[in-house]
């Protein structure tokens, strides 16, 4: 079994560098750790980067794990291999680009690129944006699933993700105690669906609507709660259409061997317990 330990960073091509890193830090409020020629490498949190944009295209997404050490990478790639998804063991170049010691990337069932990483960078400073969004970490990613049933099972038997709670075909999976670090969401292809930051307080999630509506950065949903996670949400659309959201008070599992995942309906009242609709765009 392949033992995800936490999320490590997402790679986002990006259209236009300028408009990305003018968003990051002016609306999202991330912090650029170091800024290279095609490349800028973002920060939520004591690590090196959580975000790195490159120039390219916006379709080209990556999400990355963290692995415990260099053994179990290449059982992870040994397991990957043996079920048939093509397997890339990073290059050092390629290793220094994503700021880790080591590196495989693979496709999921859907097609979504990831890469599982050792060592990731750690940096002395900490975390200081110069937006205060009230950001305290990434915390999770939603990917794109064209087979639920099939994708959910290759996260829970070949990796270690558990299901927390469902929404219709949405699968919310921890890979620790927190509710989720991955949610599958149905689509017509691979890609990431949402980018998650936890922020410190209700305040900041209403500060943070405030903000980003008076810069006319499009609110796709919330404020709002959701019924699943407990969590105080909002979501808005970034550079090429990619959809981050803040959350606070997401609940952790404390009962890890007795959790029983809930089946919610697939209804806007699963979605938001205080009523907001979500206007997302796909
Ligand atoms: C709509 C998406 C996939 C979703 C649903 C529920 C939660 C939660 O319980 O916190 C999320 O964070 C989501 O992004
Ligand atoms: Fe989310």
């Amino acid at each position: 079994m392949i033992e995800l330990r936490d999320l490590a960073y997402v790679r986002l091509g990006a259209s236009n560098l300028e408009d990305a890193q003018s968003f990051a830090t002016k609306s999202l409020g991330l912090q650029v750790g170091e800024q290279a020629k095609q490349a800028l490498y973002l920060r939520s949190d004591d690590r090196a980067h959580t975000l790195c944009y490159f120039e390219g295209d916006p379709q080209d997404q990556t999400v990355a794990f963290e692995i415990a050490d260099q053994d179990k990478l290449n059982a992870a790639g040994a397991t990957l291999d043996a079920l048939g998804h093509a397997v890339h063991a990073g290059t050092p170049d390629e290793c220094a680009l994503r700021k880790v010691k080591a590196f495989i990337g693979f496709k999921d069932p859907t097609g979504n690129q990831i890469e599982l990483v050792v060592r990731p960078e750690r940096n002395g400073k900490r975390y200081f944006a110069t937006r205060d969004a009230g950001i305290t970490g990434f915390s999770h990613v939603g990917l794109f699933t064209t087979d639920p049933l099939r994708d959910e099972l290759f996260w829970t038997q070949v990796c270690n993700a558990r299901v927390s709670d469902r929404i219709g075909d949405i699968a919310l999976m921890r890979v620790n105690a927190i509710h989720h670090t991955v949610a599958l969401a149905p689509g017509r292809g691979p890609g990431v669906h949402h980018i998650n930051h936890q922020v410190e307080s209700n305040d900041d999630v209403l500060r943070s609507y405030y903000h980003l509506s008076g810069q006319r950065v499009p609110i796709v949903f919330g404020p709002g709660r959701h019924p699943t996670s407990g969590a105080r949400f909002l979501y808005f659309q970034g550079p090429d259409a990619m959809v981050f959201e803040y959350s606070v008070g997401v609940d952790e599992i404390e009962d890890e061997e007795g959790h029983r995942p809930r089946q919610f309906g697939f209804e806007p009242s699963s979605l938001c317990m205080w009523g907001a609709r979500s206007g997302r765009p796909r």
